[in-house]
This record gives structure tokens, C-alpha cells and sequence, in this order.
């Protein structure tokens, strides 16, 4: 083969950015057993979600990853235009999404923290540590879209309002605190207790929700939600975390009472994602560029 096709069969960096975001999706929706969100074994606490429903959200997803990792690279600046351009290409994403899905918000969530992810890491892939890149994406997130339409109140919105919580936008524009200082610490904390990559995950997943303030538990299940996701997660880690025999027992309890009060951490599945993104980016750049 000829260097010059070589070069034309080489993905590209906002290509190769998006792959890493849809796949971050695909394995957070495949990573069993999630306490009361869609897995490998069902819908959790989801009527309208499945499996099927996650990865064909994901995979819709792709086109608007690409485009916002395009605008980060071609912009090359993190200021307004860049912001009012992924905001566009988000409220896009978020309409394709919904379009695959019949109306049902699958990845609203994770359209925000991997949106500003992928063009935080766009912007300078050279600078690709976790660290470096969340505070690019929450400098983007601090700036203001001047062009987002006034919308009915979300979830999130009515939620704020109600318990004074921080949310979505919150957590990204202080840089994805759920992520860098807790899933992603966990992930390596368990790898390196020799715990499998499932179990690693997992782990990542209940040291998110014992923190967070997740806004689509408290939209379900209130303040009593929001406690039992967190004093639960917690109790899972402190009996030895998933991957133990005591700590699975927890795990069930938890699963149990999500399930009875409705209750489903949706925003801590999106930080999941956002970990497995951060986890995986340094080394995917660092690659030969083609070997992903
Ligand atoms: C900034 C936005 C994310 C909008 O945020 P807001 O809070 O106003 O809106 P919500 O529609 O409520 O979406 C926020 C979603 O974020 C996830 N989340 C929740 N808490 C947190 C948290 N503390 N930190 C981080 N992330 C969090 C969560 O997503 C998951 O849950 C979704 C399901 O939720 P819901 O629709 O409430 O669904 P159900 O409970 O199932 O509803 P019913 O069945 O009862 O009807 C699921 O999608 C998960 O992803 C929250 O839902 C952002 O969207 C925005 O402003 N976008 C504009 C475009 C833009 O600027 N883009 C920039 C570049 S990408
Ligand atoms: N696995 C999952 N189940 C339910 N809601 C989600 N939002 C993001 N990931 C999810």
C-alpha cells in the first residue's frame, strides 16, 4: 500500500475522538449489574429504555461528537464562537437522539459532559491528561450560549430549584468533579487491587453515586432517593467494593431499594461514561495513529 492511501485510511482526530465517546456510551450501557439502570440483564428502573434502545443512541451520537471534535480543531480557540457552536451542535445531538429513540431521553446528560470532553480534547490533543482536559471543557462550560432557546423547564431545572442542588452544568463548569475525583480515582484504585475491568467499572460507578447529586434520582425519588443511592453506594465500597462477596450482597440491597422507591441514577451513568472517555484518552492519543 502506497504511504499516500495509507495516509487516507488513517482515521482522523475528531474520528477517532468520537469512536472513544461512543464507545465510553456502548460500555456503560453494557457494564452489569448497574443498581437500577439499564444493563445487560434488563431496564432497571427504566419502562421506556433498553438495551437496544442505549447502543442505538450511542451510535446515533456519533455524527454530533465528530462535528463538536471538527469545530474544536478548526476554531482552535476556547472562546464564544467555539461555546455557541457546540451548543448548536449539542441541541442537534440532543434532536437525533430523540428522533432514534421515539421521544425517550437516553444520553441528554451525556451529550453535555461528552460533548465538552471531545472538543475540550480537540482543542489540544497534545495536553490530553484527564486534569487538563476537564478544565478545558469546564472553561467552555462557564461561558455563555447566547444563542440557546428559551425551553420549558427541564428536570434538572425543577429540581434545582426545589432542594438547591448543583446538577449537570454545575458539575462540568467546576470540572467534572464526579469523574476526576471520584470515578476515575476508584477505576485505578480497584485495577490495581488486581479487581477485573468489570468490577473496576462498577466500583467507578457506586464511588460516583455515593457523592453525586444526581438530578434524575432526586426527579424520581426525592431527598429519599437521593440518600439511599448515596448511603447505599457508599456501604457496596466499604464492604470491599463489587467485586466481594460482602460487597455484592450490599450491591443487591442497593439495587433493591432504588428499584422500590423508582429511583435511577442516570446522571452518575453519564459521569461514568465521562470516566471511561478521560481514562482511555491520554492513551488512545499517545497511540500510533490507526491503532485503536
Ligand atoms: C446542561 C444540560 C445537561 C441541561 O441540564 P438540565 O439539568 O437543565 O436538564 P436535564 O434535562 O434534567 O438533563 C440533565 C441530565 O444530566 C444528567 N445528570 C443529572 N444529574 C447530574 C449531575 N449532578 N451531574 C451530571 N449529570 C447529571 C442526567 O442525565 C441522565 O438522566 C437522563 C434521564 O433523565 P430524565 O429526562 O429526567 O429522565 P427520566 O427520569 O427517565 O424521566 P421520566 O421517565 O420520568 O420522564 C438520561 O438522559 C441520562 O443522560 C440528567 O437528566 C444540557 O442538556 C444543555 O444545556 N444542553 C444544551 C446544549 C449545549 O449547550 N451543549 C453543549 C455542548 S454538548
Ligand atoms: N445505563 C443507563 N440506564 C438508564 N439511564 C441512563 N442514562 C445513561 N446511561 C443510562
Amino acid at each position: 500500500m502506497s504511504a499516500f492511501i495509507a495516509a487516507r485510511l488513517r482515521p482522523s482526530l475528531a474520528e477517532r475522538l468520537a469512536d472513544l465517546a461512543v464507545q465510553a456510551l456502548i460500555d456503560e450501557a453494557d457494564l452489569s449489574p448497574k443498581p437500577a439502570l439499564v444493563d445487560r440483564r434488563g431496564s432497571g428502573a427504566h419502562r421506556d429504555l433498553d438495551l437496544r434502545l442505549m447502543h442505538a443512541s450511542a451510535r446515533a451520537l456519533w455524527p454530533a461528537f465528530h462535528a463538536m471534535a471538527d469545530a474544536g480543531q478548526s476554531l482552535a480557540e476556547l472562546g464564544q464562537p467555539l461555546r455557541e457552536t457546540i451548543g448548536r451542535l449539542g441541541r442537534e445531538g440532543e434532536a437525533r437522539m430523540l428522533a432514534v429513540t421515539g421521544g425517550v431521553n437516553t444520553h441528554r446528560g451525556a451529550i453535555w459532559a461528552l460533548g465538552l470532553l471531545v472538543t475540550a480534547a480537540a482543542l489540544e490533543p497534545v495536553q490530553a491528561a484527564p486534569q487538563q482536559v476537564s478544565l478545558r471543557a469546564a472553561r467552555l462550560a462557564r461561558l455563555e450560549d447566547r444563542q440557546m432557546p428559551a425551553q420549558a423547564p427541564s428536570h434538572g431545572e425543577r429540581v434545582r430549584q426545589r432542594y438547591g442542588v448543583r446538577g449537570a452544568r454545575e458539575e462540568a463548569r467546576c470540572g467534572f468533579p464526579g469523574a476526576l475525583q471520584h470515578g476515575l480515582p476508584q477505576l485505578r484504585r480497584s485495577r490495581a487491587a488486581g479487581f477485573d475491568e468489570n468490577h473496576a467499572q462498577l466500583d467507578a460507578l457506586l464511588a460516583i453515586m455515593a457523592q453525586l447529586e444526581d438530578t434524575c434520582v432526586l426527579h424520581r425519588a426525592g431527598l429519599e432517593g437521593l440518600a439511599s443511592m448515596q448511603h447505599g453506594a457508599r456501604a457496596v465500597l466499604q464492604a470491599g467494593g463489587s467485586a466481594t462477596l460482602a460487597g455484592r450482597r450490599c450491591l443487591k440491597a442497593l439495587e433493591h431499594d432504588l428499584l422500590a422507591l423508582n429511583a435511577s441514577p442516570g446522571g452518575a451513568a453519564d459521569l461514568l461514561a465521562a470516566t471511561l472517555f478521560l481514562d482511555r484518552l491520554e492513551p488512545m492519543l499517545g497511540a500510533p495513529i490507526g491503532s485503536l
